[in-house]
């Protein structure tokens, strides 16, 4: 129940529905056949959600983590932007007429920004919206090659609507950036509308089942009406409004997406791999510990537990950060619809970080897993380069890893100038108004307390020293943009700092609360070694400043080195807490029975150069 919250009734469902985790084997389909085998899925999915009255989307995430295991169904766009962005930035009228018809699948959507020229940055994106008052149209068009648009997931072959990212133009004026409401097919024959050219980008390194495309608008005109106009309104005669609110409210889709993807693909991704790793290690036997015994359980080998229990609290971590990072999200967007704006910038700075920082551990982690497995691990019947390769995409999509550290950057230096003149800062942030103490109060008792306010000091450090270094930099005759970008390292660096603070905070904000004291101890122990690894690896940012001593330094590597015996006995206990089913797990070494080695001679016999084939057969007589 730590995990799964009210999950669980939603994964029976789907577990329930026979097309789920049935059918031919992943591994063994060409592109087209995976895709066309996800399209059945996402239909029977469909007819769940009628069947099951499932609206909300965290009931729906639930169902679709076995519909889809492992992949990216073209529903994520759907629900995770099609809708929200419809949601958060319609009129009344456009909510009322877009939103059930999405919301019953009756129109597929997507979220179309990016272009072949840009992605990162927004700003520079060409796609035009021209007005036109004597038809009331606003003329969609791509007027260079690098602003086709490309990347959006489901345009190829899929969805029949998309909000469609474009520069608004009247009367020869640019108003920026705006949000159109545009169906791209007919919903008859499910042909691309004319004026529009139209398909998939090709295989990938991961998401094969989600059809990403491309879109070339060719003067193609959509109704006045198609404008979201919830901040923003075009009127008939082509004058422009907008309500006095911040102009950043039409990227809410993106502070959306980032804010579930710390929880649904860093968190998720990383426990899998885990739970595959660390069962599969307690299977596999290799080699001696001692002569004339029998070959230990390879998670025996301290090695191998140093390699897998840091990654295990890890995932323990990244889950309840993912946790809190959505209730945060809810709570600042309803103080948003409420009219208070002002934790949009330390909400957009802490999902924009924590984005980042979690998939790039996940991502890391993932392969550590695999490379955990030894041979087997490279198999595709591990089930870890699956996860992997999908995961990973998290560190691209949705802002690409390092461009949001400096989005969170930004903030962090905004708020440490704001104290700098004498402002109190709050929230995530209230810890750069306190003092910096000079010495770590670390013992080998390693309170959770004295851990974190350890990742306090450094983050608190480096984000002065990185404010002090922009300063420098200024006033040595640098102009502010070269300053940043000269200084953009360690801008990275002391973000980074910032969101592993949270993170350990988080977790140790968990483990007090756990009531059950022998829970609340093995979850310490893990709390603890998270800590510990994360001092450990970046030990120079602890010692730089004479924070922290050589002799504290010994003791954090002998801590570390005890808990990985004291969480031995619970390590397999550990991962199967997270209860991914067998179906979703999708990883023949991660079996929750064990059935390791049978299972995998029985796979490979399936394998489809198995089969007679007269060509190959031929070509090898
Ligand atoms: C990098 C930035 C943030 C830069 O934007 P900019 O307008 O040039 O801003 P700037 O000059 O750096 O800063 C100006 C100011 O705008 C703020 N800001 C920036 N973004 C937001 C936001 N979302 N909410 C609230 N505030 C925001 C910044 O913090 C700045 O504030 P400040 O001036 O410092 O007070 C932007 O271009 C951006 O978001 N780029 C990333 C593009 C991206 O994420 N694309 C996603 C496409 S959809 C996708 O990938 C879906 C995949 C999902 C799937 O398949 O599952
Ligand atoms: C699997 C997947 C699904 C996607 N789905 C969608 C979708 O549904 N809809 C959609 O619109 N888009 C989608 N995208 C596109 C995605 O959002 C962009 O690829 C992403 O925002 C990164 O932009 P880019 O490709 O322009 O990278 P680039 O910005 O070209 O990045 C290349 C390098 O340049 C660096 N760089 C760029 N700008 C800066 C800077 N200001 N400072 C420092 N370094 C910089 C980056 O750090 C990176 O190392 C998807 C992408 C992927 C991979």
């Amino acid at each position: 129940m730590l995990f799964k919250g009210g999950g669980l009734p939603h994964e029976s469902l789907a577990l329930q529905e026979k097309l789920f985790g049935a059918g031919p084997d992943y591994n063994f389909m060409t592109r087209i056949e995976r895709f066309k085998n996800s399209l059945v899925r996402v239909q029977h999915f469909i007819r769940c959600c009628a069947r099951y009255n499932l609206h909300d989307h965290a009931d729906k995430k639930w169902f679709e983590g076995v519909a889809f295991p492992n992949e990216v169904s073209v529903l994520g766009p759907h629900s995770g932007m099609f809708i929200p962005t419809l949601k958060e930035q319609g009129s009344e009228e456009q909510i009322q007429k877009w939103v059930p018809q999405a919301e019953k699948h009756q129109i597929m959507g997507t979220y179309i920004q990016t272009e072949l020229g840009h992605g990162t940055f927004v700003r520079g994106l060409e796609t035009t919206a021209t007005y036109d008052p004597k038809t009331e149209e606003f003329i969609l068009n791509s007027p260079t090659l690098t602003s086709i648009k490309w990347w959006p997931g489901g345009l190829g072959r899929t969805c029949n609507f998309g909000i469609v990212m474009a520069l608004l133009y009247i009367d020869g004026k640019n108003y920026g950036m705006h949000p159109f409401v545009v169906q791209l097919r007919s919903l008859k024959t499910h042909e691309p509308l004319p004026g529009l050219t139209m398909g998939d980008i090709g295989p990938k390194f991961g998401f094969d089942t989600v059809d990403n495309g491309y879109l070339q608008f060719n003067h193609f005109g959509i109704p006045r009406e198609n404008m979201l106009m919830k901040y923003c309104q075009v009127l008939k005669n082509g004058t422009y409004t907008k309500q006095t609110r911040n102009p950043k409210f039409s990227y809410g889709a993106m502070i959306f997406v980032r804010s579930m993807v710390v929880y649904e693909v860093a968190g998720q991704g990383l426990a899998k791999a885990c739970t595959i790793a660390i069962r599969y290690s307690a299977i596999r036997r290799q080699s001696e510990l001692k002569k004339s015994r029998p070959e230990p359980q390879i998670l025996d080998y301290q090695t191998q537990q140093y390699k897998l229990f840091p990654l295990l609290a890890l995932a323990y971590a990244v889950w309840f950060t993912g946790v809190r990072m959505k209730e945060i999200y809810f709570m600042v967007n309803n103080e948003i619809k409420q009219g208070h704006t002002e934790r949009l910038p330390e909400l957009h700075a802490i999902s924009s970080g924590l984005k980042a920082f979690t998939t790039s551990m996940a991502s890391w982690g993932i392969e550590r897993c695999r490379l955990a497995c030894g041979g087997h691990g490279y198999s595709a019947a591990s089930g870890l380069p699956k996860i992997y390769v999908n995961a990973t995409g998290g560190c691209t999509y949705e802002g690409e890893n390092t461009v949001m550290l400096l989005q969170c950057a930004r903030f962090l230096m905004n708020i440490y100038g704001g104290v700098k003149n004498g402002r109190r800062p709050s929230g995530s942030v209230n810890y750069l108004g306190e003092r910096i103490s000079s010495r770590c109060t670390l013992t080998s008792e390693f309170t959770l307390k004295s851990l974190a306010d350890a990742f306090k000091h450094r983050a608190a450090r480096m984000i002065k020293e990185a404010s002090e270094r922009l300063n420098r930099l200024q006033a040595s005759g640098n102009d502010p943009e070269d300053s940043w970008n000269l200084n953009s390292v360690v801008l990275t660096k002391a973000a980074e700092a910032h969101c592993h603070y949270y993170m350990v905070l988080v977790f140790e904000s968990v483990v007090e609360s756990v009531e059950d004291n022998c829970v609340k101890d093995i979850l310490r122990q893990l709390c603890q070694l998270l800590a510990l690894c994360g001092i450990q690896e970046n030990s120079g940012d602890f010692i730089q400043d004479g924070f922290l001593n050589n002799d504290q330094l010994e003791l954090v590597k002998q801590k570390q080195l005890s808990l990985l015996s004291e969480i031995r006995p619970n390590a397999v206990l550990l991962v199967d807490a997270f209860e991914f089913h067998d179906v979703q797990l999708g990883s023949i070494l991660g079996r929750f029975d064990g059935n390791v080695y049978e299972n995998l001679f029985k796979w490979a016999k399936k394998t489809p150069l198995n089969k007679p084939e007269d060509l190959i057969h031929r070509l090898l007589r």
